[in-house]
């Protein structure tokens, strides 16, 4: 493998990687400079240096660790160079625990009508005032330095789904190709860059993928290219295939998932981090996350319903409010009800992973996931 010129502190130091039974499901411990965090944890998404109707104190309070922010959404407003000369977005958005930034790439793709990707990169029209922008690995990883951000990703391209077997192959070499690059541009220490796999759906570039990018030695792992629209069944066959080619002793990210049933199948691959915009977006349509499934807190049902969303959840939404009080506010349009549901979702996830942790720490991961899946599912 080719080490870094002046190593860079590798910040992903396992403790301890409990592993459990029969799988890889594994608690460990995640260093940064902002802190040392517990996996498996849940990442709540703040793409635009904010997390979506809630303030830093109430994610500090809820259990947070890290968060995510978005390269695409920043660099087109206000400008990464903005946030630089702020002191960066800890200071920006005055958040004093772990951030991990996305690259850009799958934003350019799933967001601003895109013009084309060549080796050099993507061009693609903003979704904010239509101008023509430019990302490449360079440009995209000048850009997270100067964010800030504890973790960075390298620039990638996420396959869309369905696609060719050529196409995949092709674009997968050439997300290798960018992986070196922004390694060569990296030059932030104390900052670590995670590759991402991909590969499609298709195990042997999956594999390919994975080994290249191992060869080439970083810190952590995204797994990306999946929660793109793929069965679950097919998302389960790439992680199978993907992780156990990865370094027992670094952290995986699994990027966009997800829903408590692909998180604690996940962790039974050995994934240990996890980012998805669904508790936040369903929040805003009025929908809570339960252990038994989605409740649309807004349904008339709710009216006289003078329970919390869940009485034995310790959000400060469940702790204080009812679902008539709640479904009141989302029917009046009231911003105080978005915000609860959405504390409440996040904190919902935040408290899930902690659990799965308690369970993998306790040896007991394997009946901790029959039990959720049976209740979750049903
Ligand atoms: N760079 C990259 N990001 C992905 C995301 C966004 C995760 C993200 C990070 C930070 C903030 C928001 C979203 C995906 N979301 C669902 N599937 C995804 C796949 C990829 C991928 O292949 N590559
Ligand atoms: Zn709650």
């Amino acid at each position: 493998t080719c080490a870094f010129a002046g190593q860079k502190k590798v910040l992903a130091a396992y403790e301890e990687a409990v592993k459990c039974g029969y799988s890889g499901a594994r608690a460990g411990r995640l260093h940064t400079p902002h802190g040392v965090f517990d996996t498996p944890m849940f990442m709540p998404v703040g793409t635009q240096a904010t997390v979506k109707a809630v303030s830093p104190r109430e994610l500090k309070e809820m259990g947070a660790q890290i968060i995510l922010s978005n390269t695409y959404h920043l660099y087109l407003r206000p400008g990464t160079e903005l946030v630089a000369e702020a002191g960066g977005l800890h200071r920006f958005m005055d958040w004093d625990g772990g951030i991990l930034t996305d690259s850009g790439g799958f934003q350019v793709f799933s967001l601003g009508p895109l013009r084309k990707i060549t080796e050099e990169g993507a061009a693609f029209r903003s979704h904010i005032d239509g101008s023509t922008q430019f990302l490449s690995p360079e440009i995209a990883i000048k850009a997270q330095m100067n964010l800030g951000a504890d973790i960075i990703m390298a620039f990638d391209e996420c396959i869309p789904y369905p696609a060719e077997y050529q196409y995949a192959k092709l674009s997968t070499e050439r997300t290798t190709r960018w992986a070196e690059r922004s390694q060569k541009a990296h030059t932030r220490s104390g900052q670590a860059l995670f590759a991402i796999v991909q590969g499609g759906m298709y195990q042997d570039l999956r594999r390919v993928s994975a080994n290249d990018l191992v060869s080439l030695d970083f810190p952590g792992y995204g797994i990306g290219g999946l929660s793109v629209g793929e069965p679950k069944p097919v998302m389960y066959e790439m992680l199978e295939q993907t992780v156990p080619l990865l370094p027992e002793n670094k952290p995986r990210y699994l990027m966009g998932v997800g829903t408590p049933d692909c998180l604690v199948e996940a962790v039974r691959y050995g994934i240990d981090m996890f980012d998805c915009v669904f508790p936040t977006r369903v929040a805003r349509n009025g929908t809570a996350m339960t252990k038994s499934g989605r409740l649309v807190v807004k349904n008339a049902a709710y009216a006289k319903d003078f329970l919390p969303i869940d009485e034995n959840c310790g959000c400060y939404a469940c702790q204080n409010f009812s679902r008539a009080y709640i479904r009141h506010l989302l029917k009046a349009d009231e911003i105080f009800g978005l915000r609860l549901t959405t504390i409440h979702n996040l904190y919902f996830l935040l408290d899930f992973t902690k659990k799965m942790r308690q369970a993998i720490l306790e040896d007991r991961f394997l009946s901790f996931r029959e039990e959720f899946l049976a209740q979750y599912c049903k």
